[in-house]
Parts: C-alpha cells; structure tokens; sequence
C-alpha cells in the first residue's frame, strides 16, 4: 500500500497523463448538471440498492454482509464473446444476464438450501460443486469458472482463520472508517489487490474492495456498522460498462486508435496502458462530476444530502448502462479477462 497512489490520486495522475483516453469538461459539466437535478428531486438515493434490485440480499443483518463479501469476491468478468453467446440464469420466472445472472445463481443455491455465502463451505467447495451452483440455463457457462473456484477457497480460508468466517468481524474492526475497510480487504485478501504500473507509478484502483464497501453500505441502508463516516473517500468502481456511460454522456472520449482497436473487439491484457487509462480517467470524472455537484447545491443554496458521492454517481451509471444497452453499445467497452472487475 505505501508509495502506491490511491485509487481517487491514481485517477488525477492517470487522467493528467493519458494519451488515448480524454476527460471532457464539457460533457462532464452537462452531466453534473443532469444528475444534481435528479439527486434534488430524490432519484438517485441509497435505498435504490434494494429498492431497485431484487436480487440484492433485503434485510440488513450478518448474512446480508457474508453475501454481499461473497458476491463482490466474485464480481468480475461477466461479458461474453458475443450477444448470442450468453450465460444467463433464470430466477424465479425471470432471465438474468451478466452480474445479475451470478446473483441470480447465488440466490437459486441459497434456495436450494446450499449454505453458499458460509466462508466455511465455499473455502472447501470442490469444482463440480461450484459449476452446479453457477450452472448456466443458456448452453454458454459462466467465465472463469477455474479462477472462481481458487478466489473462493483462498478467500474463504482467509476468512475462517483470521476472522471466524464471518466477514461481519473484518466489518466491525473497521470502526465504521470506509478507508480503514478498504485497508483491511486489500491487506488480508489477496485477490482483492487491483493494482497497476503506469509511467513508473504504482497505482491502485481497487474496484472489487471499493464495491464490496458501496455495497456493504447500501445493504446495512447507511446504518449502523455500515455507517461509515468517511464513504465520501471512496471512488467510482472502475469496471468495463462505466466508461461506455461516460463517453456516452460526453464526459469521456478516445483516440482514433482506441476506437478502432475497441470497434476490432481486441482482448487487452490487465495493466495495459490504455486500459490503465481507460479505468483512471474513469475514476477522475466521476471524482469531477461528483465535484460539480455539490458546487451546485451551494450555488443554489440547497441543503446537500449526504448521498452525493461518487458510489450513487456510479450506481446511476451503471444501471444506466444496464437499462439503455443498445445506445451504450455504440461505444463497445475493453474486453479484458481478470479477477479484479
Ligand atoms: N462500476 C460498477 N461496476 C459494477 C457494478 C455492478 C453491480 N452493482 C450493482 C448491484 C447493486 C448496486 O445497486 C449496483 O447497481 C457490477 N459491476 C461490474 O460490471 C461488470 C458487469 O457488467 P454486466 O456485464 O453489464 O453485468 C463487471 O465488471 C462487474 O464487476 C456497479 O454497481 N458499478
């Protein structure tokens, strides 16, 4: 952790480096301007997380946050080589695609009576178990079912032998403290570690630990042990679908050459410089966009919630993408297999 930039530094540096990806202050004053009018009319809030997913756990207790650790433990990679060619899972009479078909899986076992979310079952879960409770109902199954399986076992022992298997006891000995959360996962978990090299510079995006807290604290509804004083600290989630929602709101744009390489359908590779730039520039224009809304409510002498953070910009973008998939699509996101988003 020491010399290596933090995820929100990471962006400023990357962002005031970048070759091929470009923030556009035009696009993202636009955009602050849309959402300070949606969180002022109430649109954008935490209670969305369960309000507007059903699949995300509705109660507030331990076995929310073991869910939550067990499914961000697992939130990476869900794209497929083409639409035709999806893993999709059906839940209780509805068809899910990508993250939400995982979810929809984690939900079908947990109904099957399969204790998946136990750090002690999933630490010694052998593969056909995992590939029965990930099975797919399209003919294309899950990627990275290998990698899964190995995430899961070394982060469950973690969690059995350090924590009591229960990500409860990691949450309380953060002290409602976001920072000092994202501290303890990327310090006790490995697998967690999403980190780059750029011009010689250690950089930390950290998505999957960032998420695990957004959505710790969507799950615990800002209370309690998930209310934590400093959740302003965290950035944006640096995934593939978020950049697609900013170029599409003129927030971001690229080069000719990225483009083309984009449009090609090329496979980066984790830590390559474009998509090192691609997921700072990320991380800095929500950290501006989320800026220029708060300049807003006090130019308009509103009281400012305390929602307004990068987390629920993120969330507005990503579900966004998720509803409006065609239009997002125009711009096709990097295609890179990895563990960390
Ligand atoms: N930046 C950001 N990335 C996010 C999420 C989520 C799910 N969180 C939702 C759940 C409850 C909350 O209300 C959130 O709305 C998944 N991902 C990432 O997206 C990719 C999957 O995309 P697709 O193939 O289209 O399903 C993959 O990298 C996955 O890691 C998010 O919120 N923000």
């Amino acid at each position: 952790m020491s010399g290596t930039l933090q995820p929100r530094e990471a962006g400023k540096f990357i962002t005031e480096n970048s070759k091929d990806v470009f923030v556009e202050p035009d696009g993202v004053k636009k955009l602050a301007e849309k959402l300070y009018e949606k969180i002022d009319h109430n649109e954008i809030t935490l209670a969305g997380w369960k309000a507007l997913h059903e699949l995300n756990p509705q109660s507030s207790g331990e076995d929310a946050v073991n869910w939550v650790f067990f499914a961000d433990t697992l939130n990476f990679s869900f794209w497929s080589e083409s639409d035709d060619k999806k893993y999709l899972v059906k839940y209780k009479g509805k068809e899910y695609s990508g993250y939400w078909s995982f979810c929809a899986a984690m939900n079908r076992a947990l109904d099957e009576g399969i204790p998946l979310t136990s750090a002690s079952y999933y630490s010694n879960i052998t593969l056909d178990q995992l590939k029965y409770v990930l099975r797919s109902d399209s003919d294309f199954p899950i990627p990275m079912i290998e990698e899964r399986l190995e995430v899961l076992h070394q982060t469950g022992r973690i969690l059995v032998e350090k924590y009591g298997g229960s990500f409860f006891n990691v949450l309380k000995q953060s002290e409602k403290s976001a920072v000092k959360l994202l501290q303890l996962v990327v310090e006790n978990f490995p697998s967690y570690r999403d980190e780059a090299i750029f011009q010689g510079v250690q950089v930390a995006f950290y998505k999957r630990a960032q998420i695990l807290i957004g959505d710790l604290w969507g799950a615990l509804e800002g209370k309690d042990d998930g209310c934590f004083h400093d959740i302003r600290q965290i950035t944006m989630f640096a995934d593939y679908r978020i950049p697609q929602a900013l170029v599409h709101f003129g927030a971001m744009r690229y080069s000719e050459k990225l483009l083309n390489k984009l449009n090609e359908g090329w496979l980066f590779q984790n830590g390559d410089l474009e998509e090192v730039e691609l997921r700072g520039c990320s991380i800095w224009a929500v950290e501006l966009i989320c800026e220029q809304i708060r300049e807003l409510f006090e130019k308009n002498g509103k009281k400012m919630s305390n929602d307004v953070n990068p987390i629920l910009i993120d969330h507005f973008l990503w579900d966004y993408a998720r509803d409006y998939r065609e239009e997002i699509n125009v711009v096709p996101f990097h295609r890179v297999r990895c563990i960390y988003y």
